[in-house]
C-alpha cells in the first residue's frame, strides 16, 4: 500500500496497477451478471412460448389433462428454481476483492487534497487558465489529454473552499464547457451521482459572491428549465439578489489544503526562466564541465552519473520514499525522499572526490528525491541552523545536485539572485559552495526548484560537510581558497 500518493510520481505507478486491477475484477463481476441474465432470458424464452395459449384462454387450456398437469408441475418445482435463480448473488468474490482493493491501497482525502493543490499551483506559478489546463494545454504545449466535468468541479469546488473565488469562477465554467462533450448522462447521474444543476448552483453562486450578478442571471437563463432549483434560484439573483442566494450555497469537503497558502505567499517572488541558459561549454578530461558562475563559484558536470548507477539508486529508494510532514510554511511541496548511505570508496563517492576535490568519507549520506504533482522545492539555502549543526559535521560545504532524469516540462533548478537557471539533464551534476572562504553562508545561493509540470524527476543531492574538509580545504586566507577552486575547473 502506498501513502500520499500524490508527492510521487515514481511511486502513483502502483496506483495505475490498481486501477487495472479494479478494471479486470469489474470485467468479470459483469461476466457473471451476464451469464445469470443469459440463463434467465432462456428460461423466460421457454415459459413466455407456452403462455400465449394459456392466456387466450385459461379454462379451456387447463381442461387438456396434460396441460392441467404440467401447469401444476411447473408451478411447484420450476418456478422454486427460478427463485433461486434469480436469488443466486453471482460474482461475490470480484465485489468482495474491490472492496479489499479500496480498503487497502484507496487514495484518501490528504491524497485528493494533494493532487488538487498541485493543480492549483501548476495554475498559479505559471500563469495557467483552468479552460487551458483542462484542454491539456500547458504552457503553449498541448498534450493528448484532458480533464472532465468531475475533474473540473471537484478544482473548483476546492477552490471555493479555499476561498479562491477567482479561481472557482474559472474552474466551474471549464466544468461547464466540457460538460458537453465528455457527459455520458446517465453514467454521470447514476453513477457518480452528478447534479447538472448543483453545478449550475455553485457556478452562479460563486459569481454572485464575486459581484457578477448580472452573468450569474445570463448563465441560468438559458438552463433554468432544467430543473426547479435553477429556476428559483434565476429568479433570487434577479429579484432579491445577493443576500438569500448565499444560503443556497452548498456545503463542500473540507480537507486540509495544507499548502496552498504558502504557495500564494511564494508565488510572485518566483523566478524560473525559460530561455536555457548559454554559456560556455568546457571540456576538460574526464569529466564535462560548464562553469555557470564564477563569483559565487557554480559548475555544471555533463554525463557524471551513469545510466546504470541511476537505476540503481532509483531502486533502492523507491520503497523507501517519505513525504516530509505536512506543515504550513515547509519548503518542501509534493515531493517524497529518502536517505541512503553509499560506501565512501564506492565509483560515485570518489567521483564527488575528483568533481569537488573535497574529503567524502565521513559524508557517506545521499538524499533522494522525486517529485510528485506540481512537486517543487520552495526557496531556501543548504546552510544548517547553527543550533542544528553537529559538532563533528558543522554547516553543508558543498552541495553537489545529480539530475537522474530529463524532466519534460518545467522542474528548473535556479538561482533568483543570480538569475540562473539549470535545467535537469539525465546524467549532469550541479556543484556549487554555500559558505565563502571566511565559512559565512551566502544569501546569493538562495535556490528554488520550480513546479514540475510534466515528468518524473528525480535528484540526487549530497552534501559534503565543512569540518571533515579541515584537511582537504584549508580555509585560512582568500589565497588557498582560490588556488582550490582552481583546481575545480
Ligand atoms: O532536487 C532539487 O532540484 C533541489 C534539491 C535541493 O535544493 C535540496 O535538497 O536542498
Ligand atoms: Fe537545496
Amino acid at each position: 500500500d502506498i501513502t500520499n500518493s500524490a508527492m510521487s510520481i515514481a511511486g502513483m505507478k502502483e496506483l495505475v496497477d490498481l486501477e487495472g486491477f479494479f478494471i479486470s475484477e469489474m470485467e468479470s463481476y459483469t461476466a457473471a451478471l451476464k451469464n445469470k441474465i443469459d440463463v434467465m432470458e432462456s428460461l423466460l424464452h421457454e415459459v413466455q412460448s407456452k403462455r400465449e395459449i394459456s392466456r387466450r384462454n385459461p379454462e379451456e387450456f387447463v381442461s387438456h389433462p396434460l396441460n392441467a398437469f404440467s401447469l401444476i408441475r411447473r408451478l411447484h418445482e420450476d418456478w422454486t428454481q427460478a427463485e433461486l435463480l434469480m436469488l443466486n448473488h453471482v460474482g461475490l468474490e470480484h465485489l468482495q476483492a474491490i472492496e479489499t482493493g479500496l480498503d487497502e491501497a484507496q487514495p484518501t482525502d490528504n491524497d485528493l487534497d494533494d493532487a488538487i493543490a498541485g493543480i492549483i499551483a501548476l495554475q498559479q506559478f505559471y500563469n495557467l487558465q483552468p479552460s487551458d489546463i483542462a484542454n491539456g494545454l500547458l504552457m503553449g504545449k498541448q498534450y493528448n489529454t484532458s480533464l472532465t466535468t468531475l475533474n473540473c468541479q471537484a478544482l473548483a469546488n476546492a477552490c471555493m473552499n479555499f476561498n479562491y473565488d477567482k479561481y472557482a469562477l474559472n474552474w466551474y465554467k471549464a466544468a461547464v464547457e466540457h460538460y458537453n462533450h465528455d457527459r455520458d448522462g446517465q453514467v454521470y447521474r447514476e453513477v457518480f451521482d452528478f447534479r447538472l444543476p448543483d453545478l449550475y448552483i455553485n457556478y452562479t453562486s460563486a459569481l454572485v459572491t464575486k459581484g457578477f450578478r448580472k452573468a450569474a442571471w445570463k448563465v441560468l437563463q438559458d438552463v433554468a428549465d432544467l430543473d426547479a432549483t435553477l429556476w428559483l434560484l434565476r429568479k433570487d439573483i434577479y429579484e432579491v439578489g445577493k443576500s438569500m442566494f448565499l444560503i443556497l450555497r452548498l456545503s463542500h469537503h473540507h480537507g486540509s489544503m495544507y499548502w496552498l497558502s504558502s504557495v500564494s505567499q511564494t508565488s510572485q517572488h518566483l523566478s524560473c526562466h525559460y530561455e536555457q541558459n548559454t554559456s560556455e561549454f568546457l571540456r576538460i578530461a574526464p569529466l564535462k564541465v560548464e562553469t555557470l558562475s564564477l563569483k559565487p563559484h557554480i559548475v555544471l558536470y555533463h554525463d557524471v552519473i551513469y545510466d546504470s548507477e541511476i537505476s540503481k539508486v532509483k531502486n533502492i529508494s523507491l520503497p523507501s520514499l517519505k513525504s516530509p510532514l505536512r506543515i504550513i510554511d515547509a519548503v518542501d511541496y509534493n515531493l517524497k525522499l529518502a536517505q541512503i548511505r553509499d560506501d565512501h570508496q564506492s565509483p560515485l563517492s570518489l567521483r564527488i572526490k575528483d568533481m569537488t576535490g573535497e574529503d567524502v568519507q565521513e559524508d557517506s549520506d545521499f538524499q533522494i528525491d522525486n517529485y510528485g504533482i506540481c512537486g517543487f522545492r520552495n526557496f531556501h539555502t543548504d546552510n544548517i541552523e547553527m543550533q542544528d549543526q553537529t559538532a563533528e559535521l558543522g554547516d553543508r560545504l558543498t552541495s553537489i545536485l545529480f539530475f537522474m532524469t530529463d524532466v519534460v516540462q518545467g522542474g528548473a533548478f535556479a538561482f533568483p539572485n543570480l538569475n540562473l537557471t539549470i535545467w535537469p539533464q539525465k546524467g549532469s551534476a550541479l556543484v556549487w559552495r554555500n559558505l565563502d572562504h571566511r565559512m559565512q553562508p551566502n544569501k546569493d545561493l538562495l535556490h528554488v526548484s520550480c513546479p514540475v509540470v510534466v515528468g518524473s524527476k528525480w535528484t540526487l543531492m549530497k552534501w559534503l560537510h565543512e569540518r571533515p574538509q579541515m584537511f582537504s580545504r584549508p580555509c585560512t586566507t582568500e589565497r588557498k581558497f582560490k588556488s582550490h577552486d582552481e583546481s575545480i575547473n
